[in-house]
């Protein structure tokens, strides 16, 4: 690791590992002093098995029990199970992405689930959880806020944790977050290595501040991880970022092949952003194309889908977002 990254490391890595590391009426006590209010987001594309108990703890822990949860927002992004109806039971806000700032459209992806939540909420503090977490994660909310309420110089945190991984009903204490080893760490250290300390840039779990994040473009897809987190480094340095260790991370993972798309949208948006910060370079366009292959007992089966970057401009770009209006429905 270069030395600036080996630093950022050392100063901006802590630790959040479970409730016990953590002072939750300290971390209200910051939040009233410093006058913040927190939204936190649950972008969610068919997570009726998982949504509904993520909800139920978040809001008996952070909104019943303790006041650190002030809004609490499932984004349904193209779901085609019961994902709002469980969502919206267990005491979250719902919203469809089609609903917010309709008229500027729908995209596909979760990137845009998260873009479409900044104007549906009104927290200054934003926390993103993917809503397929399993297990007890009710210490990733006060852990990902530590930073920002006791440091006014961070502007984003990213959580970090080990990754079991979970495939057919077979569970490895290690080797999810295939995509982060296999293309998202090595392009990272090779194109941004002062970004080399980070240890999961592509995590699910992370928060910002609001004037951050509405200042930087939400690439529509997956890479909308790896975008955010060049995209931040440029507005505010390495400084303004910081990471949180949350002990154990699992979720539901995807087949190889979806990770294979996920990979390449994650390539598509590197290659965009590497070239754009140069003046006088013009973004590598990538092919934009994904082509993946199967066998079906008698030859290989080419499949080719699109894995180009989309993306949506910063949200104070848009002006429903600086009146207000961002056009609900209901
Ligand atoms: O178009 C999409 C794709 C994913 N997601 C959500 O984004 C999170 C992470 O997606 P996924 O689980 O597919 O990625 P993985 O965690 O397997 O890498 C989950 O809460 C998904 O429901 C979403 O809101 N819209
Ligand atoms: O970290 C990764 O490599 C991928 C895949 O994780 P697994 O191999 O399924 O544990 O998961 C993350 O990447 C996505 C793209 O950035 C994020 O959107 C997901 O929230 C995150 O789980």
């Amino acid at each position: 690791m270069r030395p600036d990254a080996r630093a950022w490391f050392e100063h901006r890595t802590t630790s959040a590992a479970s409730l016990a590391e953590i002072d939750p009426d300290a971390l209200v006590r910051a939040k009233r002093r410093g006058g913040h209010r927190v939204s936190v987001v649950l972008p969610a594309r068919d997570e009726e098995a998982t949504v509904g108990r993520l909800v139920t703890d978040l809001r008996e822990r952070w909104m019943a029990r303790l006041p650190l949860i002030d809004e609490l927002l499932v984004v349904d992004s193209d779901s085609t199970d019961a994902t709002a109806q469980v969502a919206r039971a267990a005491g979250a806000d719902v919203v469809a992405t089609t609903d917010v700032l309709p008229g500027h459209g729908t995209r596909r992806g979760k990137g845009e689930a998260l873009w479409k939540s900044l104007a549906a909420t009104t927290g200054d503090l934003v926390v993103f959880l993917d809503a397929d977490l399993l297990g007890d994660v009710a210490h990733y909310v006060p852990g990902l806020l530590g930073p920002l309420l006791t440091d006014p110089q961070v502007l984003y945190v990213k959580g970090c944790y080990t990754r079991p991984l979970e495939i057919d009903g077979q569970a490895r204490p290690a080797g999810g977050g295939r995509v982060t080893e296999l293309t998202a760490r090595p392009l990272l250290n090779a194109l941004w290595p002062e970004l080399a300390g980070f240890v999961q840039p592509l995590g699910g779990e992370y928060a910002g501040r609001r004037s951050a994040l509405e200042q930087v473009p939400f690439v529509s897809g997956y890479g909308v991880e790896v975008g955010l987190l060049v995209d931040l480094l440029r507005l505010g340095g390495l400084s303004s970022l910081a990471q949180v260790d949350l002990g154990v991370r699992r979720h539901t993972s995807q087949s190889q092949e979806a990770l294979g798309a996920m990979a390449g949208e994650v390539v598509s948006t590197v290659l965009a952003r590497a070239e754009c910060g140069r003046p006088g370079h013009q973004p590598l366009t990538a092919s934009g194309l994904l082509t993946q292959f199967r066998h079906d007992g008698s030859g290989f089966v080419p499949s080719s889908r699109a894995v180009g970057v989309d993306e949506r401009p910063p949200m104070v770009t848009i002006a429903e977002y600086r009146t207000g209006d961002a056009g609900m429905a209901g």
